[in-house]
């Protein structure tokens, strides 16, 4: 199976070029104001306005109002919703979209209580715990916390660059990988080089299968 990937947390045209280019999957685009890669809704617009067709557009939120998401969503034509925050599973239905949940991991628990509650997401992304923020920590968490079946497609986030998403993928398996500061220069600054040889690690090791 060919692994996804999704490059988050993107800000400028320049970078929905080169990630598309370069084979991803999906873009994610942080409506988070207080994250250093943050987009408006007039941004992300722009942004997805140059995506190629099949491409996913993924917006991201951190316990949202609902009007903020609405507002967002008549502006932006996203594919898909993915929550980082406390959403509870009828918040993440009310939008009549595809979403996905997030879940910071500190034990296995954590993994297995967020399949049963949020039954209804179309995947589950699993993510570092971090006391301080929601995600796009930069830091990795313990894979061997990550169950081998699984309800619904998995995708593993956290910490990947291009010289450990191979580990990654070998003894994950998930449906998908997602990397946002492995892939980056600076904050919300993509590097064309590092999502390039990102992508082609991921497939290379699906070449191994
Ligand atoms: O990127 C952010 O700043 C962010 C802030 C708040 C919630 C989520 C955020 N990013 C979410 C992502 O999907 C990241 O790609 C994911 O957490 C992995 O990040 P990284 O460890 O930097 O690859």
């Amino acid at each position: 199976m060919r692994t996804r990937v999704k490059i988050c947390g993107i800000t400028r045209k320049q970078d929905v070029l080169d990630a598309t280019a370069a084979g991803a999957d999906a873009l994610g685009f942080v409506f988070y104001e207080p994250s250093p890669r943050a987009v408006t809704a007039e941004a992300g617009r722009e942004l997805v306005s140059v995506m190629p067709p099949f491409v996913s557009a993924t917006g991201l939120f951190v316990n949202p109002e609902a009007e903020f998401v609405r507002e967002v969503l008549s502006q932006v034509p996203l594919d898909l919703l993915q929550f980082h925050g406390d959403e509870p599973p009828e918040f993440c239905n009310s939008f009549g979209l595809r979403w996905i949940k997030a879940v910071r991991v500190r034990q296995a628990a954590d993994i297995q209580d967020a399949f049963r509650i949020y039954g209804s997401a179309s995947g589950l992304l699993v993510d570092a715990w971090d006391p301080h923020r929601y995600g796009g920590t930069g830091q990795a968490f313990n894979w061997s916390l990550i169950p081998q079946i699984r309800p619904m497609p998995l995708i593993l986030a956290g910490g990947l660059a291009s010289d450990n998403v191979s580990s990654a993928v070998a003894q994950v398996r998930p449906w998908a990988v997602d990397v946002s500061g492995g892939v980056e220069s600076s904050k919300g600054i993509k590097d064309v080089e590092k999502i390039t040889d990102f992508i082609n690690e991921v497939h290379r090791v699906d070449e191994t299968d």
